[in-house]
């Protein structure tokens, strides 16, 4: 598979009044993970939601040099976007198979494509009956990954994918978003803090107040590095290189 891009240029984002993101610029390559960090309120949600289309934002966006900006959600995911959004948007009185049928139908989707949607995590397969409202919190973040690959994505966005979750299902969840990458689908996950994803994000983005203040090519250890030195926080004594 050739790697995707997504560009985002000069894309700014309001809520009546107040500015949530400010002429924020970032690419996102197929091939590698590129990371959107910043604290609580940054403007990170908001950022993926307007690329995903369903805030209203000024700028452009690109998916492989198209402008996909004019276009609304569902097309913006026929086209090949995908957002695994926080708080996850499930129906939680809907079972299993049924949740993947609803973006089966979004996309058009052949009825085949709820079973291929359940290959990524096999687990689901002995769920496809229960209503969502009782899986773990780790089986619906799985659900929602599922959910969000079913159209095949070019881009794939993930809101704070690993929050709450076991560190086994986090690692889990790393390595299939580690794989799309490498796939060529370009990803971009926005987190408040990298903790064990530093390992597998390549680059990334510093995102405060609304503005991207800093870019990180050298992985997350470096990112994490730029984005403490952002909101002024020190590195803890055992994540500091020794020597
Ligand atoms: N629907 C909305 N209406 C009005 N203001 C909003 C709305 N959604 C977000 N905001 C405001 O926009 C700013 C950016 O919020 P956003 O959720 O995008 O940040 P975030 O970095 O994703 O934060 P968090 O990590 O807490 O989700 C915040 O000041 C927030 O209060």
């Amino acid at each position: 598979m050739s790697a995707h891009e997504l560009k985002v240029d000069g894309l700014s984002v309001r809520y009546g009044h107040a500015s949530a993101v400010t002429d924020a610029t970032v690419t996102v390559p197929g091939g590698t993970v590129t990371a959107l960090v910043g604290p609580n309120g940054a403007g990170k949600s908001s950022l993926l939601l307007a690329v995903y289309g369903s805030v209203p934002s000024t700028g452009k966006v690109t998916l492989d040099g198209e402008e996909v900006s004019r276009l609304r959600p569902a097309a913006r995911a026929r086209a090949g976007i995908a957002i695994v959004p926080q708080g996850r948007q499930l129906f939680p009185h809907l079972n299993v198979a049924d949740n993947l049928q609803v973006m089966a139908e979004l996309l058009h989707l052949p009825k085949s494509a709820v079973d291929n949607a359940l290959d990524r995590f096999p687990i689901l397969r002995t769920r496809l009956r229960s209503l969502v409202g009782v899986l773990s919190g780790g089986e619906q973040q799985m659900l929602v990954v599922s959910r969000a690959l079913m159209g095949s994505p070019k881009v794939l966005l993930l809101d704070e994918m690993m929050t709450g979750l076991a560190p086994l299902i986090v690692q889990e969840l790393a390595r299939t978003v580690t794989g799309l990458a490498r796939e060529g689908v370009a990803v971009l996950l926005a987190e408040p803090a990298l903790g064990v994803l530093r390992s597998v994000v390549d680059r990334g983005y510093v995102l405060v107040r609304g503005e991207v203040v800093a870019q990180e090519e050298d992985g997350g250890r470096a990112l994490d590095d730029a984005y403490r030195a952002a909101i002024g926080v020190e590195r803890p004594r055992e994540l500091r290189p020794t020597g």
